[in-house]
């Protein structure tokens, strides 16, 4: 899949490293991340903004994955970053993150979320709903904070990929409306309160995208709006923050574009829009997460059980499935694979890759080209890296697989595989009366 992804003797290598040695290893099921790949990524879209002369923020989502040591090779990269939850912001604090480049989201924030937020005084609130502003009037007046916001606007647009990663469209649970007025009303409370400081706008229009056309729109809605409010408040904004949701090749199907192609399609039409309208420049903040560590990700699993319906189908089945990778069984998703340790093997025979969980929709490939498969070979997942670990369940009470990074021929354990006494560490032994 990358050029980092060769075949070396029988095995596939990945980042300098045998992927059948790793398994044996750190054993199965078990994520690698090339951690150059991710380091490449992250800077193909920093460079281009530098590149384009523009002030930016590249800010990792890290819901795509979040761990301590991931989001330390994100600090290292100079990203900023955004977490929806107390729990990655948590971990975002245990990796030492600089809390001024911490931006949080959430269309249902708590006021413990909230309050952890202003006491570490984090760069930036994304306000989502009006809920969250009546929240915040109260939290910043009590700890006499000013919070710098961005106000979550739905824009409107109707982004080509599954329905459930859509997010622009009018019709959503996100931000609030431009073209019914909300949006307006927010920014009017928000900017009569002397506890915020209202940096700018904030749109995400879904995820996995290809096209540039989809954020081109965003930006245009979202001008439309900043020529509105600028003439009726003298609104202009200092950030632009127009989201993630950047594509990445999960299979030959998909064709992404490179990912600084996306930026110079932003930055292009936003300098357009500026220009029109007489305003500044503002600085434009994006929001990738599978983008940064989606294509750097593979899972490796053992081949178990093998059963063969003549004349209908080959059922091959590995020792994870949804539990570590549920995207399959919920988008549809789809995945490239190869037998890790048969890679130099000709192609013979086609076999669908099911998971271990007792669900017939735990099925992790359909219809996959493999050269002769035998139980205890290796089965090597491609771009799994993002929303696969960081969406992983128990299920069935299967233990969360292991993490390892591979840079530079070194592999390194970063999360630890989960033991059983972990899994009902949580649980209390039933007493009666
Ligand atoms: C607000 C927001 N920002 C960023 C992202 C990251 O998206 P992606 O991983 O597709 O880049 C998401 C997820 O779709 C999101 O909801
Ligand atoms: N989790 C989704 C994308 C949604 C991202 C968060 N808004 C996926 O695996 O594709």
């Amino acid at each position: 899949m990358t050029e980092r992804i060769t075949k070396v003797a029988e095995n596939l290598n990945v980042g300098g490293i045998d992927t059948v040695k790793l398994a044996k290893k750190h054993g199965t099921p078990l994520f690698i991340y090339d951690i150059n790949k991710v380091r490449e990524n992250a800077q193909a879209f920093v460079h281009t903004f530098q590149r384009l002369g523009v002030n930016s923020q590249v800010a990792y989502a890290s819901k795509a994955f979040s761990s301590i040591a991931i989001l330390q090779v994100v600090k290292e990269e100079g990203l900023s970053l955004d977490v929806v939850s107390q729990g990655e912001l948590h971990t975002a604090l245990q990796a030492g993150f600089p809390t001024d480049r911490i931006h949080m989201h959430g269309n249902n924030k708590s006021i413990e979320e909230l309050e952890m937020a202003i006491e570490n005084k984090i760069g930036c609130i994304v306000v989502d709903n009006f809920y969250e502003i009546e929240l915040l009037e109260h939290l910043l007046e009590k700890y006499n904070h000013k919070m710098s916001v961005l106000i979550r606007v739905t824009p409107g647009i109707e982004a080509h990929t599954h329905d459930y990663i859509l997010t622009g469209q009018e019709d959503s649970k996100f931000g609030f409306d431009l073209s019914n007025g909300q949006a307006e009303q927010a920014l009017m409370r928000l900017m009569t309160n002397e506890y915020f400081h209202v940096e700018g706008i904030h749109c995400h229009i879904g995820s996995q995208i290809f096209e540039t056309t989809g954020f081109v729109m965003a930006v245009k809605k979202l001008f439309d709006a900043i020529g509105k409010w600028n003439k009726n408040h003298g609104f202009i904004p200092e950030v632009l923050n127009l989201g993630g949701g950047f594509g990445i090749k999960y299979t030959d199907e998909d064709e992404p574009r490179p990912l600084g192609h996306y930026v110079e399609a932003l930055v292009e039409e936003v300098k357009e829009q500026a220009n029109q309208l007489q305003i500044p420049i503002p600085e434009i903040w994006i929001e990738p997460g599978r983008a940064i560590v989606g294509d750097a990700g593979t899972t490796l699993y053992n081949i178990g059980s093998i059963k063969e319906i003549p004349g209908v189908r080959k059922y091959v089945s590995v020792d994870g499935g949804m539990t570590d990778n549920i995207r399959p069984a919920l988008y549809n998703a789809k995945y490239a694979a190869v037998v890790a340790n048969k890679v130099n093997e000709p192609l013979e025979e086609t076999v669908s890759i099911a998971g271990k969980c007792c669900e017939s929709g735990d099925m992790l490939i359909w219809d996959l080209q493999v050269p002769k498969v035998e139980s205890g070979d290796i089965l090597a997942v491609f771009s799994t890296g993002a929303y696969g670990y960081a969406m992983a369940n128990h299920y069935n009470r299967f233990p969360k697989a292991a993490v390892v990074f591979v840079e530079d021929g070194q592999d390194q354990l970063v999360v630890k595989r989960e033991q059983y006494n972990e899994l009902t560490r949580l649980d209390l032994p039933y007493e009666r009366g």
